[in-house]
């Protein structure tokens, strides 16, 4: 597999390393990082993951791959700098909201620019990736970026407009789902758990819950209805959580979300 450069050393690009080192595909010496300011910080996944940190953003000329994993506020100026070092390598945005016409005319032409987004779980090879191309990407640079994608997660072509509403239920979408447990942690402690035996069912139960619908086939209404007896438990819990209007308060999160995702794209791309 190709030399990876990774633009970024934060949440997301640490997700993504720790990722792909587990598939063996890519060896900790042919992924190089930089970021802005902090050292120690690459010191630290030196430590942890033997990835070598760059010395200067001029290395990303030796890459056949370039990660671009900075907040959607600094992708303009991180562009610029690596922009006289690219030479047609592959450029995988991580970036929400930043649209793929944007970055290819900060890098004048000079990179193929996928966009993506992803999620935390490319940590442990469990990652939802959404993606969209352009015209311009070569087949063979789009078809070696899916192989290296499918290794930490599942991967998903779609058009330009859909990356924002992606972002707001994938990317965000661990956030909201903890948010969730978060609530039932708390809730199971109201009721006399302690905070780790609350987790540790609540997580496997989230675990199962997944399984059972990817194993099965089923649809979320589906396991649902399964469950849920009549005049039983679940029935009980969910009158209450429908009449708080819940669903409808999801709809506005996720419309909200993806609001965001496209203001950034405006905020963060224009002169
Ligand atoms: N966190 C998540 O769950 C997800 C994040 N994303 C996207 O991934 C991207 C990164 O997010 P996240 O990891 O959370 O952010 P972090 O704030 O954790 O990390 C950002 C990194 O970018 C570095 N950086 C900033 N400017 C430059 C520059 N000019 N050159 C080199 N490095 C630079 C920072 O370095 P320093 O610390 O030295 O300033 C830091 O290491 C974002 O665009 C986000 O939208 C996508 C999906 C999920
Ligand atoms: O909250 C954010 O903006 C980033 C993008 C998706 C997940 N985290």
């Amino acid at each position: 597999m190709s030399k990876i450069f990774v633009l970024g050393a934060g949440a997301m690009a640490e997700s993504f390393i720790k990722g792909v080192l587990q598939k063996h595909v890519v060896s900790p010496s042919d992924i190089t990082v930089i970021n802005r300011n902090r050292p120690e910080r690459l010191n630290e996944l030196r430590r942890d993951y033997g990835i070598r940190p760059a010395e200067s953003i001029a290395d990303a000329e030796d890459s056949e791959v370039i990660i671009v994993s900075v907040k959607p506020y600094d992708v303009r100026d991180a562009l610029k700098e690596l922009s006289p070092f690219l030479h047609g390598q592959t450029l995988i945005s991580f970036a929400a909201g930043i649209p793929i016409a944007f970055m290819d005319r900060v890098v004048e032409g000079r990179a193929q620019v996928i966009r993506t987004m992803p999620n935390v779980p490319v940590a442990v090879l469990e990652g939802a990736i959404a993606m969209a191309v352009s015209e311009r990407v070569g087949a063979d640079q789009l078809e070696r970026a899916k192989q290296l994608l499918r290794q930490i997660g599942t991967v998903v072509e779609l058009d330009e407009e859909l990356m924002d509403a992606a972002t707001a239920f994938s990317g965000s979408g661990p956030g909201f789902v903890s948010y969730f447990l978060e609530a039932m942690e708390q809730a199971a402690v109201e009721l006399g758990f302690s905070a780790t035996m609350a987790r540790q069912l609540l997580i496997q139960t989230v675990v199962g819950t997944a399984k059972v619908l990817e194993e099965w086939r089923l649809s979320p209404t589906d396991l649902r209805e399964r469950v849920t007896s009549p005049n039983g438990t679940t029935h009980a819990g969910l009158a209450v959580l429908n009449e708080s209007g819940m669903r409808e308060a999801i709809l506005e999160a996720l419309t909200q979300a993806a609001k965001r995702s496209r203001e950034m794209g405006e905020e963060y791309t224009s002169e």
